[in-house]
């Protein structure tokens, strides 16, 4: 229950000053003036909570388009810039923010939400389904050979400036994120924000390098390091996105290639097709953390949006107190990729709450694995393995880029 003093509104321009201040001093930071993520909020999303007249709370919804199972782009909510003043921590101010957001992306017409947590043990109790997708992240060392067979094409790879690689790399990627599951659209302020390069975005690293492809891309910083035995400089990729398999193995090679570098460090997809293309895979070795947590607002329109695996014909109990409207009985039926969702009185095969739904809907997290850690429940035999095989898709979610 928020605190009766507290008040919420969206906010305008007047009001980002102190917006800034609420959100860096709420992750224990100092507000830098200029943030390049400030001008991707979009001011009728973004919300500021009160006490009285002082702003101790901030949190913005973001418009994109989230690729979902069987390519279908669904318009989803993307959460950004919560944080509470110090001082004001667990008043409701959080919970407050949480519930108006749901209301208002509902009634934009979008069925999810999706946000990157800064701490596990927030957004769960917000109805969020942690692992909807997973994020990877590979280390290994360069000059690696491919396996025999891996063909490496003779296209010949650029190095360009930004302003040269921006219309090419807008181009490809905004193909590329419609084949993808997890990747998002993105607006001009999102690259601005994904690949901000002042000095305190750097972080001891150089600016960003960007290489073309005819089919792709690659952009990475350089963590210089060497010794008396010559450089070892440590590439750190921010992004490789390629239409083609060829390309990724060709910029793959590019970097692994590269004089002077020593490693390579990635964070990537579970299923970066780099592990099979290597000679060695246990030379690149792996660290996996969660990513996207999503959060279906609105189940029915919400669960015929993405394509299935295989038929189902399931009953689902959900519960959800914040979304009141998505809680009880719903008939999924899948017939050749194709759901119908509808209200029902039937029993229920199979109970669950809406964030392990959340989590299972890109086919990140297992509903048959969701039931063995005591967040589904089985009612009729053999209806969480039917389920669990339809919402699994043939890739691995990923996005690859915070917001
Ligand atoms: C998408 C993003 O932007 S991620 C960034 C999130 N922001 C941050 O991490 C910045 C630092 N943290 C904060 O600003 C705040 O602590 C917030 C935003 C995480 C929570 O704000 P609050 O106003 O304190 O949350 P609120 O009072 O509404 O708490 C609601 C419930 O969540 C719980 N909760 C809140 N924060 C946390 C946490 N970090 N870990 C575990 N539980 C939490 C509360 O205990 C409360 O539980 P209850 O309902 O059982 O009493």
């Amino acid at each position: 229950m928020a605190d009766s003093a507290l008040s919420i509104r969206t906010i305008g321009t007047a009001d980002f000053p102190d917006f800034n201040r609420v959100f860096a001093w709420s992750f224990l930071d100092e507000p830098v003036e200029e943030q390049k993520w400030l001008k991707v909020l979009e001011l009728d999303r973004a919300h500021a909570v009160f006490d009285g007249d002082e702003m101790i709370g901030t949190g913005g919804v973001l418009t994109r388009e989230l690729t979902v199972p069987g390519g279908v782009q669904a318009p989803v909510g993307a959460v950004t810039a919560v944080g509470v003043k110090p001082g004001n921590r667990r008043r409701g101010a959080a919970s407050l923010l949480m519930k108006t957001q749901l209301h208002s992306i509902r009634d934009a017409g979008e069925s999810m939400s999706i946000l990157w947590a800064s701490e596990g043990g927030i957004y769960r109790r917000f109805g969020y389904g942690e692992y909807a997708s997973g994020l990877s992240k590979l280390t290994m060392p360069t000059r690696m050979p491919f396996h025999p067979g891996v063909p490496v094409s003779p296209a010949r790879i650029r190095q360009v400036t930004r302003e040269e690689a921006m219309p090419f790399m807008r181009e490809v990627h905004d193909r590329v994120r419609r084949t993808r599951v997890g990747w998002l659209s993105r607006v001009e302020g999102t690259w601005d924000v994904h690949l901000a390069d002042s000095e305190s975005d750097r972080g001891g690293l150089s600016a960003f390098r960007y290489c073309l492809h005819p089919e792709g891309y690659v952009v990475f910083r350089v963590k210089r390091d060497g010794d008396s035995g010559g450089p070892k400089h440590a590439l750190h990729v921010r992004e490789l996105v390629c239409e083609t398999e060829q390309a990724y193995a060709d910029l793959y090679r590019f970097l692994l290639d590269l004089d002077l570098a020593g490693s390579i460090s990635f964070y990537t997809a579970a299923d970066d097709p780099i592990l099979h293309m290597v000679d060695n895979p246990r030379k690149v070795v792996r660290e996996m953390t969660d990513a996207l947590w999503l959060r279906i607002v609105d189940v029915k329109k919400a669960l015929p949006l993405r394509r299935y695996s295989s038929d189902v014909d399931s009953v689902l109990e959900v519960a959800d107190e914040l979304c009141p409207w998505n809680a009880g009985r719903w008939r999924l039926t899948v017939k050749a990729g194709e759901a119908i969702v509808t209200r029902t009185d039937d029993p229920a095969d199979v109970s669950l709450d809406v964030a392990a739904l959340g989590s299972a809907y890109l086919g990140g997290a297992r509903l048959s694995l969701l039931r063995r850690a005591h967040r589904v429940a089985e009612h009729t035999a053999g209806h969480v393995d039917a389920l669990s095989l339809a919402f699994l898709g043939d890739q691995v979610p990923h996005c690859p880029e915070v917001f």
